[in-house]
């Protein structure tokens, strides 16, 4: 099979990780090489690919530096061994600084690491459902943005909460993103409002292809994750969406057909600077004094 260099398949695995490391990456390694299986040339798993812990407390003794995760070592050979662009979409690790970091990895079908990325935003929301999250309180941010270069363009790497802050995605797109990795691990009532509307509102606004591999369904640790794993044409049509099950999505990506839509529609080029001016603040009961 040959294909043409505009051309290739994304597979997007989606999981449901539990609480210990081992079983996790089995199971991700099990549906990366399905992916492959499928023809998927560039793969990605989700955020917390790893573990998926609300007890913060335990993950210091379950985390290793980068340098010597042993799933690290694993992923690096099966993406050798299957020759894909393989990209976990996040593992915890213990950072430099030694505090939690959720970091992004991506590996070349060598098997080396060509690109990681931090989460920027931290979740630390308050949900009506009582689902409460203080995820700066165990992980150190990230404050770098980083564009990854694939064969087949420029991969805007993000982490799931990410997704809330446009002008990451924007900075990204500007830079050269023709995709956006947003792997995830969506609570069940944010995704439901929210999911599916804000990764096509980036695609079409930042007219880059959307890759987002997802957490889904019920975990070990008791959290619900949404799933519904999406690809995402820069038009904004659904390519391929999972449902809440662990599985694998793949569909196939047009470069011409990004570049159409940049020419059809220039609003990357069509970007303005501009300044913002407040109006005085309104006189209250028509008494001014
Ligand atoms: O910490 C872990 O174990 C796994 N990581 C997560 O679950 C992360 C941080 S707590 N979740 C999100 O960012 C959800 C965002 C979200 O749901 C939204 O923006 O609505």
């Amino acid at each position: 099979m040959s294909v043409a260099p505009e051309k290739f398949r994304v597979g997007l695995v989606q999981m449901c990780s539990g609480r210990t490391v081992a079983p996790n990456v089995d199971a991700a390694c099990a549906l990366i090489r399905q992916a492959a299986g499928e023809g998927a040339q560039y793969i990605q798993t989700p955020e917390m690919t790893n573990i998926l812990e609300i007890d913060r407390t335990r993950l210091p003794d379950a985390l290793r530096p980068e340098a010597d995760d042993p799933a690290i070592h694993h992923f690096g050979e099966l993406a050798r061994e299957l020759g894909v662009w393989l990209h976990i979409g996040s593992l915890a690790l213990l950072g430099e600084a030694g505090k939690p970091v959720n970091r992004s990895i991506l590996f070349s079908p060598a098997g080396e690491i060509v690109a990681r990325y931090d989460k920027i935003h931290m979740f630390d929301v308050d949900l009506a459902n009582g689902e409460s999250y203080r995820e700066s309180a165990s992980y150190e941010p990230g404050k770098t943005a980083v564009l990854a270069q694939l064969p087949w363009g420029g991969l805007g790497m993000t982490i799931c909460y990410d997704l809330r802050f446009p002008h990451l995605h924007r900075t990204l797109a500007h830079g050269g993103a023709q995709f956006l990795a947003v792997p995830a691990a969506f609570t069940r009532p944010t995704g439901a409002a929210h999911w599916h509307t804000l990764l096509r509102a980036r695609a079409i606004e930042c007219q880059c292809y959307v890759f987002a591999a997802a957490q889904g369904g019920k975990h070990e640790d008791g959290r619900e994750t949404f799933g519904h794993s999406l690809i995402i044409s820069p038009w904004g049509e659904i390519l391929g969406e999972g449902d809440v099950e662990p599985g694998v999505i793949v569909a196939d990506i047009d470069l011409l057909r990004l570049e159409q839509i940049r020419q059809q529609v220039p609003s990357l080029r069509n970007d303005r600077p501009f300044d913002l001016v407040k109006s005085p603040p309104p006189r209250q009961g028509g008494a001014a004094t």
